[in-house]
């Protein structure tokens, strides 16, 4: 009796922004749907590839973009947006010549990004912050007020006290929040300090706590601004993995950051 051998090979790459790393998965055709399976078994720690998300590359349908990003989380559920990973697809794309800088416009579930090069880094148009309800979380028994704020894909801005309670914080499972406010999940910051230098940790929907969240940096800095009574600004915001500048104009708000690819090879499934 045989086994049935059949192996699927896909082509990937690895890379991360701030820390908050994806597999890269060029489907430049488009003929490589990945099931929500293939996408946690790629992303898995020990089993896969290792990866908070999946960055697939896929033409766009929107004439604005040549490329579309279809960004799945490491469980392979869909989000609307990934400030990181939107980063990380650019500097992917100039890598592999898919694109010429210094300006790269993606088209996303939450409309096309333009993408500047800076140097070492990456300046992304992610559009206002839209500024919701508040709400709040609890870990571990003790509860926070929250800022709900959509950056495409939804967030609640919670302050803490002090940096030793945000060193604490048990960020191993998924904080709880409003499942009536947040039918989809939440991706909820932890933040404290004030505008213009603010430190944040983050448990991220369909992830788990990630070393950074590109949206999730965007979100805390127009809130920490907001708190400062300030309209417009610039706000620096650490994550464990490192730094993200984030700038609110009357128009817009810019994510400035690194990226960095850092392997390539073939999965077999
Ligand atoms: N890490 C990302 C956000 C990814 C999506 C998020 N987990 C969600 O489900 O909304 C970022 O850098 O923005």
């Amino acid at each position: 009796m045989g086994h049935n051998c059949q192996v699927t090979t896909i082509e990937f790459a690895k890379g991360h922004g701030t820390g908050n790393d994806f597999v890269i998965v060029p489907d430049l055709e488009d003929a490589l749907p990945l099931k929500d399976a293939q996408v946690a078994a790629m992303c898995d720690r020990r089993f896969g590839i290792g990866g908070d998300g999946l960055l697939r590359v896929v033409p766009s349908e929107d004439p604005g973009a040549e490329w579309f990003m279809d960004y799945r989380n490491a469980d392979g559920s869909i989000a609307e947006m990934c400030g990181n990973g939107v980063r990380v697809f650019v500097r992917y794309l100039l890598d592999k010549g898919l694109a010429q800088g210094p300006e790269v416009a993606v088209s996303t579930r939450a409309g096309i990004k333009t993408v500047t090069v800076e140097g070492d880094e990456l300046r992304v148009d992610m559009g206002s912050a839209v500024f919701g309800a508040t709400s709040e979380a609890s870990v571990e028994g003790f509860t926070w007020p929250g800022q709900v704020v959509s950056m495409g894909n939804p967030h609640l801005v919670c302050h803490l006290g002090d940096e030793a309670e945000l060193e604490a914080l048990e960020l191993f499972h998924q904080p709880r929040y409003d499942a009536a406010l947040f039918p989809e999940g939440v991706n909820v910051e932890f933040v404290t300090g004030t505008a213009p230098h603010v430190r944040m940790r983050v448990h991220e929907r369909g992830v788990g706590e990630t070393a950074s969240c590109g949206t999730g940096a965007c979100a805390v800095g127009a809130v920490a601004l907001s708190h400062a009574g300030l309209d417009t600004g610039t706000c620096r915001v650490d994550v464990p993995g490192g730094t993200l500048t984030i700038t609110v104009t009357d128009e817009t708000l810019y994510m400035t950051g690194p990226a960095v690819i850092v392997a390539e090879g073939v999965f077999r499934a």
